[in-house]
């Protein structure tokens, strides 16, 4: 927008003011009729100085007479013939005064100042009047470009604020859109993920398994045993604690390598790529190690001093149908830990050929 104007200006600088300032200077009449009228009084001057000299001498004469020939030339055209009106009577008495230089008639002295000064006071009177026109033509181009360099600069002030103004408009429009983009990022965050211990939530596991569609993945179910006692026992805010606890030393022990989410209440899971058993049972392995090193106390576990989980752990191809069923087998597969007796681990064996095929079996 600002380079248009600026365009838009400097066309209307090369159409209206350039051709304006040609126009001047084409005005030759005033610039060279001053210049004209001044070599012709030279030339008539000389003239009457050679004629008061001797003007009987037949030299000075003939001199005289050239002079006045070439001031003739120079006097003898339309400018000042039409503008001034002492130009006809004066070429007519310099007419005259060669007609009797020519013609070796007498000159008097008074003659000559009639036929002579006439015409010198007629070409000042021109080279005055032509003086005044060109310093009023120059003083009148002189305004002009003043107020065209006014007109630019007023221009290209306007312009720099319009570009001031097209910027920070430009730059309002991209912070508001940044900072809608950043809450809308925040608010899908939240939206996703569990407010007490920062893990995913449940939507989180679901969006995350099936944007890796196709490929295999370990899924593991954790769940705290005698919660409820440890909540009796110590009070929710240390329930709470424990939980935030809990994920931290999760994520820990699965080497970050895991996505963790909390599915509600004391139930974790941890999602991860896996493409044998071997990998699902050797995290399993790392949480109960990690659980047993960390000695979380539990004031009311019937069997234990410390904290304990029930594992279940299974692998499925990502995608809805895989998904459902390794989900499934994880549960069951914990569940058969707690009916055990807690505090322990269960890989289901699930064939992961394809998402169609797969199969539980128990470890
Ligand atoms: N502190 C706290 N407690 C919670 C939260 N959500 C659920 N609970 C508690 O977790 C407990 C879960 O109890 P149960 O489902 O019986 O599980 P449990 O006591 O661990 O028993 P088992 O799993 O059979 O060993 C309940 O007492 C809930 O009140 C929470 O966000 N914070």
């Amino acid at each position: 927008m600002s380079f248009t104007l600026l365009v838009l200006l400097i066309a209307y600088q090369t159409r209206w003011v350039y051709p304006e300032i040609h126009a001047y200077f084409s005005q030759a009449g005033n610039l060279t009729g001053q210049q004209l009228a001044t070599r012709s009084r030279d030339y008539l001057q000389e003239s009457l100085d050679l004629l008061l000299l001797d003007p009987l001498d037949a030299g000075n004469r003939q001199r005289a007479h050239f002079q006045m020939e070439l001031a003739y030339s120079l006097f003898d055209i339309g400018l000042y013939r039409n503008e001034y009106s002492c130009t006809q009577p004066s070429l007519a008495a310099l007419d005259e005064l060669k007609v009797k230089l020519r013609s070796g008639e007498s000159v008097l002295v008074g003659d000559l100042r009639n036929s002579l000064l006439g015409p010198i006071r007629c070409l000042t009177e021109i080279e005055m009047h032509q003086l005044d026109r060109r310093s009023s033509v120059t003083s009148a181009f002189v305004e002009d470009t003043r107020r065209h360099q006014g007109q630019v600069l007023f221009g290209s002030v306007v312009i720099f604020a319009l570009g001031l103004v097209f910027w920070w408009m430009h730059e309002r429009h991209r912070r508001s859109a940044e900072r809608a983009t950043r809450e809308s990022l925040e608010w899908m965050t939240r939206a996703l993920s569990d407010p007490l211990t920062g893990a995913g939530n449940r939507s989180a596991l679901h969006q995350d398994v099936l944007a890796c569609e196709g490929q295999p993945m370990g899924l593991i179910l954790i769940d705290i045993d005698f919660f409820k006692q440890y909540n009796d026992s110590l009070g929710h805010p240390d329930g709470d604690k424990l939980l935030r606890n809990l994920a931290e030393l999760i994520d820990e022990t699965l080497g970050g390598q895991a996505r963790l989410y909390r599915m509600g209440g004391d139930e974790f899971a941890a999602l991860f790529d896996c493409a044998d058993d071997g990998v699902l049972t050797g995290y399993c392995e790392r949480l109960v190690a990690g659980l047993r090193e960390a000695a979380l106390h539990h004031p009311d576990h019937p069997s234990a001093a410390t904290v304990t989980l029930s594992v279940g752990a299974a692998r499925f191809i990502a995608g809805q149908a895989g998904f459902d069923a390794g989900y499934a087998a994880a549960d069951q597969a914990l569940y058969r830990v707690k009916a055990g007796g807690r505090n322990g681990w269960q890989v289901a064996q699930v064939k992961v050929v394809s998402s169609s095929d797969l199969n539980l079996e128990e470890s």
